[in-house]
This record gives C-alpha cells, structure tokens and sequence, in this order.
C-alpha cells in the first residue's frame, strides 16, 4: 500500500490549479495539525478533567461540554496563531472570530469543533466538521459576517474528523472525497480511502425515531414505508443511528443509506446548522455522487442569513435522499 500522507496529498491536490498561491494547501494543512491536537485529548478524555459539562449554554441554548470548549479554543489557537484565516464563525462563539493576526488571510473557516456532544461522556464516536470559503474581498483587513455567509456551492474545501475506533479525517476541494486514517505509531494521517463514491442506494436509515411525536404526517408516513417488506426495492431498511451526525454520515457514505434530520415541533427548521454542519457535509456528499437537500432545495443553494441558522437535513445514497423528500413533500 502505497503511504501518502494527508499533506502531501493536498499538495497534489494543489497541481490540478496551477495558478493557486498554495495558501489553501497551508490552511488543510493546519486544520490536519488542529485535528491531530483534539485527537490527543479525545482519545484519553476519560483520564483528564475533560469529560462532563462546561457549565455555560451556547449561543443555541445547549449545554456546552468541556470538551467543546477544548476543541473549539485548540482549532482556534491552532489555526489563528498562523493568520491565514482572516476570519471564523464556529457553533461555540456567537459571533464571528477575528484572528489576533488576519492581515494575510483571503479565507473564512466555519466549523463544529466537537460533533456528536451528547455521545462525549460515553466514548461514542463524535467529529469536527469544517469548511472554507474564500473571502468576497481582497483586504482580509476588512473580513466580516458576509465572508461567512456564502452560499455552501461557493466552498473551494471541506472536511471532517471521526475521533472513533480509529481516526479518520476525509476532505474535498472539488475534486472527489479522500479519507486518511490517523497511525498513532508515526503520528500521520494515511490515505485509506481514495476518491470515496457512495452508492445510489443503500440499506440503512438513520433518523432519531423518538421524536416521532414530532415529525409531520410525511416524515411519519416515510418512516411506515421504508419499514415495509418489499425485497424488490430492498425494504424494510435497518435503522442505524449514532447521534453524531458526523459519524452517521461517515457510515451512510462508505455503505450507502440515508440520514434525515427533519423539521419537529421542537425544531421547526430542523436542528442541524448551515453553516458548519450541512454546508460542509452536503459538499462532500455531492462530490460522492450522492445528494443533500433541506427537503425541497438543494443544501448548496441556500442563502445563509445568520451563522447559526438551522435547517432540515436530506442527505446520503441520491434515490434513498429523493425516497425521503417525495413524502416530505406529500407527492408519495
Ligand atoms: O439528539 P438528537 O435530537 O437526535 O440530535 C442529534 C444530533 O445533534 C448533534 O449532536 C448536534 O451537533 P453538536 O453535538 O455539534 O451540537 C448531531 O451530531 C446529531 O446528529
Ligand atoms: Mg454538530
Ligand atoms: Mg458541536
């Protein structure tokens, strides 16, 4: 097996663009050093004062966990201390973040620092998912909220992290999805899964069946039909749901299925962020081969307006996705 490390596969990457300043390749860079830092932490979490809560509630009124704030200040100071990002926005600070120095940076960085928080305690797989834009203007000086707020088709990288039984980091620039498995023995991560394609269909839903109370008639008529027997269309579907949606993505990717966070009673707009959990997700997926849509559009189209905005999330295997939005729809 060939051994290519995550940085010098993005400085292949770097070749197909001739004209690029190799400033994007510095800042995969520095996200893949942040990660290996959470790493560190996640991995023996139960032996340092890491596990339990912070005692503070976020921007979006949830319970922050010690090690969301851990991961979110490491991603920071990781990253900030170089100055390329000239700007970010992550689900644990209300407002953008300016680095210290962004005199240089012609990028903006959204990012959920720790993934799956409910699953921190209980050693299950949880993530870090991250996005890139390019700033709209040319003085990183004068970065602001509209650098962040870019429609999810105007990201140029995208990745995530699964801190589980191993350590996978996947990414994409808009040419095809590349996981690396973390070997702790060399302190690199590996290309293990080259140019990921997900399958049409596939066998698994996930969808967190206990707010069934909650879910409107087409969600509730979705979940009846994929429980079904019908060989011929390969139901009933398993039910497989982590509650890490990084996690659940990462299986429905390799295996093929669909993940579906809908609107509930609770979260009329679904619970998942834009900006740095579907944006970044919906991103891969596409260069997967698979589809992401809040139900009716398109994930990639949507205009943000905040940073920390909500949306329904349809993402996965394309026919299963189209399955799962025909009944949102009420056309099935
Ligand atoms: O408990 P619920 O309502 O099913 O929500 C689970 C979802 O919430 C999340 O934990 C939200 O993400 P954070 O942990 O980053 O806040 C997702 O990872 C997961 O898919
Ligand atoms: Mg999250
Ligand atoms: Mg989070």
């Amino acid at each position: 097996m060939n051994l290519v490390t995550i940085e010098r596969h993005i400085l292949e990457q770097q070749k197909l663009f001739p004209e690029a300043s190799g400033e994007l390749t510095d800042l995969l860079t520095d996200v893949a050093f942040a990660a290996k830092l959470v790493r560190r932490e996640v991995v023996r979490a139960g032996l340092v004062d890491i596990l339990g809560f912070a005692g503070t509630t976020n921007v979006q009124g949830e319970e922050v966990k010690k090690l969301d704030l851990f991961a979110n200040e490491k991603i920071i100071n990781a990253i900030g201390q170089h100055g390329r990002f000239a700007v970010m926005g992550s689900e644990e600070n209300d407002g953008i973040i300016i680095p210290p120095k962004n005199e240089t940076g012609n990028y903006a960085l959204l990012f959920d620092p720790l993934d799956g928080s409910s699953n921190i305690d209980v050693n299950v797989s949880v993530g870090t998912i991250f996005s890139i834009y390019k700033l709209k203007g040319d003085d990183p000086g004068k970065a602001s909220i509209s650098d962040c707020l870019q429609r999810g088709s105007e990201q140029v990288a995208a990745g995530y992290v699964i801190y589980g039984s191993s350590v996978v980091m996947v990414y994409t620039t808009g040419n095809g999805v590349h996981g690396f498995t973390y070997d702790p023995t060399i302190g690199e991560f590996l290309l293990s899964h080259e140019n990921i394609v997900t399958p049409k269909t596939g066998k698994y839903y996930s969808i967190n069946e206990g707010s069934y109370a909650q879910f409107n008639e087409g969600t509730k008529k979705y979940l009846d039909y994929i429980k079904e027997e019908d060989p011929a269309t390969g139901r009933p579907y398993s039910t497989r749901y982590i509650g890490s949606l990084v996690a659940d993505f990462h299986r429905n990717l390799l295996t093929g299925g669909v993940f579906v966070y809908p609107p509930t009673t609770t979260h009329t707009n679904g619970k998942l962020r834009l900006m740095y959990e579907a944006n970044p997700l919906a991103f891969i997926c596409e260069q997967a081969g698979g589809r992401a849509t809040d139900g009716r559009n398109r994930i990639l189209d949507l205009q943000p307006t905040a940073l920390h905005q909500r949306t329904p999330l349809y993402i996965g295997s394309e026919d299963d996705v189209i399955v799962a939005e025909e009944f949102e729809q009420g056309v099935r």
